[in-house]
């Protein structure tokens, strides 16, 4: 090994990435191994200044073993998923040199050479927020910087699908598209190697929307993306109608509508295909409901009151009707958490005021907790203290029918505000890293 001869060095990376929300979604395998869907999906890339992975990476000639820190525990990296990121970037690494320190680490070391990472998610892990796309995203990419692999990102993106599909759409900042890539009976080398994403426009393109997130549940979901998905493939009609009829114009409609910049056609396909992603949930067997009410409530009043998939739903549509055109999309993962995109800041200040309308925070819930990220969102829809809250007045849409205007107080966690933002990125400072220069664990 061409390491130096002290055998003390820690040789550190540490990389932020964000997360991303699918407009056309992921849903079903073609290869349960390789991570190869059944269709294209189209995402946003979230600002990861609101909501982001941070990894660090460490290799040391002391280090005896691969170890992983996720949020501060320990966890294994037995797992096929890791396994499989470990070993594609391990057999692309290349030289690495640190002349000041006297590190020369040829590409044949890597082998056998241990690593030390620490992961932290800024927002709750396995809840529906994609922790693990940005998880995983952020794991290949600092362990790609760490290890010198000179790949361009969409091959990248290639291995970080093979930790988790949604993953390899955080590669890549603004609007992304995942490539299924082409259904070959090929040797099993070459075998998906052009599943990758793309990025379809950067985060400046459409910067205009604003994203807010409704967190109704921060616990971990029952039924996890990967089996769920793997149930619909096997069990679900509609799936496949979905996977071969619709998706593949809605992927077309769906990058003409973000290239233009036509939002009312955004909206209709947003929601549409959330909605049919969902009745894909519904239509597989047993039916996976990612939409019932797994908050907080002590006390649920009713089926239909505490159904806040269906409240959400139908308020944005009645305000959607009542303006003629679409003003905000709504998404939802395999989470109840509610994804709204809005057009501009002015609407999203309307958004945000009907938000906290229906759903105000409970009396013991402080403002500065209940409405997180982009605070000059806040400020725009006037809301100072949870008085102007109270003070909101009914929305118009729903004036003459004042059943429509019951407010659910403690419905939702809190709100994250957002919009779309950039790719990973590499932190130069060291003070930003999760281990211990020295020790190579966790600080
Ligand atoms: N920062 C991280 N680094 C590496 N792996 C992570 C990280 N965060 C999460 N993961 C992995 O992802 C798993 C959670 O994935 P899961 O799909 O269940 O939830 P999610 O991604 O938060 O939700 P969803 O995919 O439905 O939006 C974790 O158990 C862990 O294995
Ligand atoms: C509903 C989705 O969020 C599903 C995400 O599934 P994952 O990427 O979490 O699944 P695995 O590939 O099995 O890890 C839709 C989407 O992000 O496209």
């Amino acid at each position: 090994m061409a390491t130096e001869s002290k055998k003390d060095w820690i040789l550190m990376a540490t990389a932020r990435s964000p997360t991303n929300i699918a407009v056309v979604k992921y849903w079903g395998k073609r290869d349960e191994a390789l991570i190869l869907p059944i269709n294209d999906s189209i995402s946003v890339t979230l600002d990861p200044s609101h909501l982001c992975t941070t990894t660090t990476v460490a290799v040391s000639p002391n280090f005896d073993r691969d170890r992983m820190w996720l949020n501060g525990k320990e966890i294994s990296l037995s797992g096929g998923r890791y396994q499989r990121c470990l070993r594609e970037i391990r057999s692309r690494a290349g030289d690495v040199e640190d002349e000041k320190r006297g590190i020369c680490i040829g590409k044949e070391d890597w082998g056998k050479l241990h690593v030390h990472i620490a992961s932290y998610n800024n927002f709750p892990t396995a809840a529906g927020l994609a922790s693990s796309a940005a998880g995983f995203a952020c794991l290949v990419y600092s362990l790609a910087k760490l290890m010198n692999v000179r790949e361009e990102q969409g091959k990248l993106s290639a291995i970080a699908r093979q930790g988790s599909g949604s993953a390899c759409r955080s590669l890549f900042g603004g609007f992304v598209k995942w490539e299924m890539g082409k259904v070959l009976k090929c040797t099993k080398d070459s075998a998906g190697s052009d599943s990758i994403a793309v990025q379809l426009a950067d985060e400046q393109h459409w910067n205009d929307l604003v994203i807010i997130i409704a967190v109704v549940s921060s616990r971990q979901k029952e039924t996890s993306s990967t089996t769920g998905m793997r149930e619909s493939v096997e069990t679900s009609p509609l799936l496949h109608y979905r996977s071969t009829e619709v998706v593949p114009k809605r992927i077309l409609q769906m990058e003409e509508a973000i290239r233009t910049r036509d939002f009312p056609s955004f909206a209709r396909l947003t929601c549409a295909d959330s909605n049919q992603f969902h009745a894909v949930c519904l239509d597989t067997s047993p039916p996976i409901f990612y939409m019932n009410n797994t908050s907080h409530r002590q006390v649920p009043h009713s089926f239909i009151v505490t159904n806040w998939f269906f409240r959400i739903i139908s308020f944005m549509e009645k305000w959607n009707r009542f303006e003629g055109t679409p003003q905000v999309a709504y998404t939802f993962d395999a989470g109840p958490n509610a994804v709204l995109i809005a057009p501009n800041r002015k609407v999203a200040s309307l958004l945000l005021q009907r938000l906290l309308f229906y759903f105000p925070p409970s009396t013991d819930t402080e403002l500065k907790s209940f409405v997180l990220g982009d605070q000059s969102i806040v400020k725009d829809a006037g809301i100072a203290t949870k008085e102007d809250i109270d003070a909101l007045p009914t929305p118009p849409e729903v004036k003459d029918n004042n059943a429509s205007a019951q407010k659910f107080p403690g419905d939702v966690s809190y709100f994250i505000c957002t919009r779309p933002g950039k790719g990973p990125v590499l932190f130069t400072d060291e003070d930003q890293a999760l281990l211990h220069p020295s020790t190579g664990l966790p600080k």
